[in-house]
């Protein structure tokens, strides 16, 4: 029954795909294939749901920043964190760097490009990254993440507009220590490849207050519930509001296509669609997600009946 709807999910959001493009200005992004689509949803009773292409791999991009961030938080702690960085949605483009001059010269929120570059930068002393990719891994409850290097280099060739931001950010005093390497980490945290069903395991992590399926605690209480809240204000960029009111449901996208969703205390949901819109969110995976909503009553503020 369940598997029915999610296949149904699945279809409503196939007509969309052709309304959007992948990404090109990362060219590795360019070759992915725009009609790919999948869902994957892990409860936590343990069961399991996934339609389409739950097994493709791709860069988790954007939906990284929500693995920096949680880890930042444990490892700096929160002022640190925050004071250092907003928690408000910026309405900019996730690459914008416009906000970043002026009297209020800290990055707006985690969850866009020069957030967590800042958010790189803190962590990149203390914890290296091959023990982040393991945290990732443990986080997704995925072994086979690794660091897609074609796409790395790709990103690295073209890193242009990320490196004014992190020069900017080191003028304004955020990033003191070696800008180039932050710069080398954030890109790296992007180029990780994931699952639809990794994203899902990392759903149900966040879902479960930052305890894993077997029980162990992964992440803080604390970490699991700031990082949600920021998830829902910002994790669409500048379309997190609307996305807010139409779905309701903490989300994360990044440009290779992935959307990463928590139904808090219920389950986690891993979306691949590479097709993006205007913004750089899935476009199917957001018709998705609104009809998923819509029929499940996922909606934050649905009433219960
Ligand atoms: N929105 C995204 O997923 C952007 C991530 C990408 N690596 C960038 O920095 O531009």
């Amino acid at each position: 029954m369940f598997q029915d709807l999610i296949n149904e999910a699945l279809e409503t959001g196939r007509p969309y795909i052709k309304e959007g493009e992948v990404a090109t200005y990362i060219p590795e992004l360019g070759r992915a294939d725009k009609n790919k689509l999948g869902i994957s949803i892990f409860c936590r009773d343990g069961s399991r749901f996934s339609c389409g292409d739950t097994k493709d791999r791709f860069s988790i991009q954007s939906i990284s920043k929500v693995i920096s961030l949680a880890v930042a938080l444990e490892v700096c702690g929160f002022d640190m964190v925050f004071e250092n960085v907003g928690m408000e949605p910026s309405g900019d483009a996730f690459n914008s760097l416009i906000k970043l001059e002026g009297s209020n010269s800290h990055p707006y929120n985690p969850m866009i490009n020069s957030g967590a570059i800042a958010v790189a930068s803190f962590i990149e002393p203390k914890v290296s990254f091959e023990e982040m990719l393991e945290l990732a891994r443990c986080f997704c409850q995925d072994d086979g993440i690794v660091l897609d290097e074609k796409v790395y280099r790709s990103e690295m060739s073209t890193v242009a507009r990320n490196r004014a931001i992190a020069y900017l950010l080191e003028s304004k005093g955020v990033i003191n220590g070696n800008v180039e390497e932050a710069l080398d980490f954030y890109v790296k945290m992007c180029s990780l490849s994931v699952t639809a069903e990794s994203l899902a395991g990392l759903g149900l992590l966040l879902a479960n207050d930052g305890v894993d399926p077997s029980g162990k605690r992964l992440l803080n209480s604390d970490t699991v519930r700031v990082v949600k809240t920021i998830m829902l204000t910002c994790g669409m960029y500048d379309g997190s509001g609307e996305f807010a009111v139409r779905v309701g449901i903490p989300s994360k996208s990044g440009v290779g296509g992935g959307l990463l969703s928590v139904v808090d205390g219920k389950m986690g949901i891993g979306i691949y669609g590479p097709s993006l819109d205007a913004k750089g969110n899935s476009i199917a995976g957001r018709k998705i997600l609104q009809f998923l909503s819509s029929q499940m009553k996922l909606h934050i503020f649905a009433k219960k009946d």
